[in-house]
């Protein structure tokens, strides 16, 4: 029997040394499943609210914990309808998008334990996992994720011609270390940001350079094609009073900002470009989308968050040809299944995202193999970035 008798939750450490939320689910059978919440740094506006650890926990075991037991752990829907009822709102402010999440995740791995399948087949059924997601890695970043860095906040390679997800990983650690190389032949010290992207106090252009450069040496060992693409977490750079994106000494208005990255993508054949624009414009989205929508993917993280109800608005004016998933945007592996769904069904891509602050827990990479995602996002090395890239290799491996 997969009946949840048990729901425990505790306060974890994340990577950045913050406190976050555990979850452990047990079954009648002996089912177990374990998750733990992830944290942004980059929020964005519209996210499901993230309490302090301790309250989240407080509150879940207080109003959540009770209508969960005695549920089937198998049935998704259903503890993740209860996880909603239980809070009482939509934004999970009640009891905080972090337990609900870890719940959540926690509650599928126990389902899939029970059923003794893998965890991106519970997700996924029989027919789905046939396809690997290309990671892009985090090589290069600045922003909200490391002060003092470049103003564009990630600089992703994408080894879009990697003939398994093993080799796209290694090439994503290859572009890494390259960069390294590449900062110290030009005497450029750099330290990490919370991803484990170098962060040189370098500017964006000289960025550009250096990561082109890294892409091309190692493109040129492995014989593969890569790529790279960006977040520009734009959101952050915006400055609603002055009605302009804010590059340090240097403004751009709304016009300005779609044509230079317009330029950008025409320049470095960029296969990939997240949060180009603030996460209210959903006009701006829809006119650099259709000037490049044919070339790379526009994706929206901040500005859908996870969610159908942003999504379908910017479904209804061509906002983004692609949509950033993250299960703590929302709150329930229900709720970003739907948002993956609903993005397939009008021929967007989805792209499964870790957050800035990460733990151990493997869940996306399950959920990208489940949901057939053409990307996966979620760094390159570095302890919490690793396990889902080696959980992916994995995957592949029928080792898990
Ligand atoms: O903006 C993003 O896409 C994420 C992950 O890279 O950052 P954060 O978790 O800080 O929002
Ligand atoms: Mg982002």
């Amino acid at each position: 029997m997969t009946r949840i008798t048990n729901v425990s939750l505790r306060r974890i450490l994340d990577s950045r040394g913050n406190p976050t939320v555990e979850a452990d689910v047990l079954t009648e059978s002996g089912g177990f499943g374990r998750a733990a919440a992830p944290s942004g740094a980059s929020t964005g506006e519209f996210e499901a609210i993230e309490l302090p650890a301790e309250e989240s926990i407080a509150k879940a075991r207080e109003r959540a914990v009770p209508r969960l037991e005695g549920l089937f752990a198998g049935d998704q829907r259903s503890v993740d309808a209860a996880l909603r009822a239980a809070d009482g709102t939509d934004d999970f402010s009640a009891i905080g998008a972090n337990s609900a999440v870890a719940i959540s995740m926690a509650a599928a791995k126990a389902g899939a334990d029970v059923l003794g399948a893998p965890l991106y087949q519970h997700l996924g059924g029989a027919f789905r996992g046939e396809n690997f997601p290309v990671p892009l890695g985090n090589v290069v970043g600045g922003g909200e994720h490391a002060k003092e860095a470049t103003h564009i906040q990630e600089f992703l390679a994408a080894p879009v011609g990697a003939p398994s997800v093993s080799e796209a990983v290694f090439a994503n650690a290859a572009v890494h270390a390259a960069v390294a190389d590449v900062l110290d032949e030009h005497g450029v010290p750099a330290a990490k940001g919370d991803e484990g992207a170098w962060a040189p106090p370098i500017s964006d252009a000289e960025a550009f350079e250096v990561v082109a450069e890294a892409v091309e040496t190692v493109e040129a060992e492995v014989g593969f094609e890569i790529r790279f693409g960006l977040d520009m977490a734009a959101a952050e750079l915006y400055d609603d009073d002055r009605e302009a994106y804010v590059y340090g000494e240097e403004t751009k208005s709304t016009d300005e900002q779609i044509e230079y990255v317009a330029g950008l993508v025409e320049e470095y054949d960029l296969a990939y470009v997240e949060d180009p624009l603030d996460e209210n414009d959903y006009e701006a989205f829809a006119e650099l989308t259709d000037r490049v929508g044919d070339r790379t993917l526009i994706c929206g993280d901040d500005l859908f968050v996870t969610n159908v109800d942003r999504l379908r608005e910017g479904i209804d004016v061509g906002a983004g040809n692609s949509i950033l998933i993250k299960p703590n945007q929302i709150g329930t592996l229900s709720d970003a299944f739907d948002a993956v769904e609903l993005a397939t069904r009008n021929g967007m891509e989805s792209v499964i995202s870790h957050r800035s602050g990460e733990t151990e827990d493997t869940t996306i990479a399950h959920l990208a193999v489940a949901t057939d995602a053409a990307y996966i996002k979620t760094g390159t090395v570095g302890g919490e970035r690793t396990a889902k890239l080696n959980e992916l290799v994995r995957i592949a491996d029928d080792a898990v």
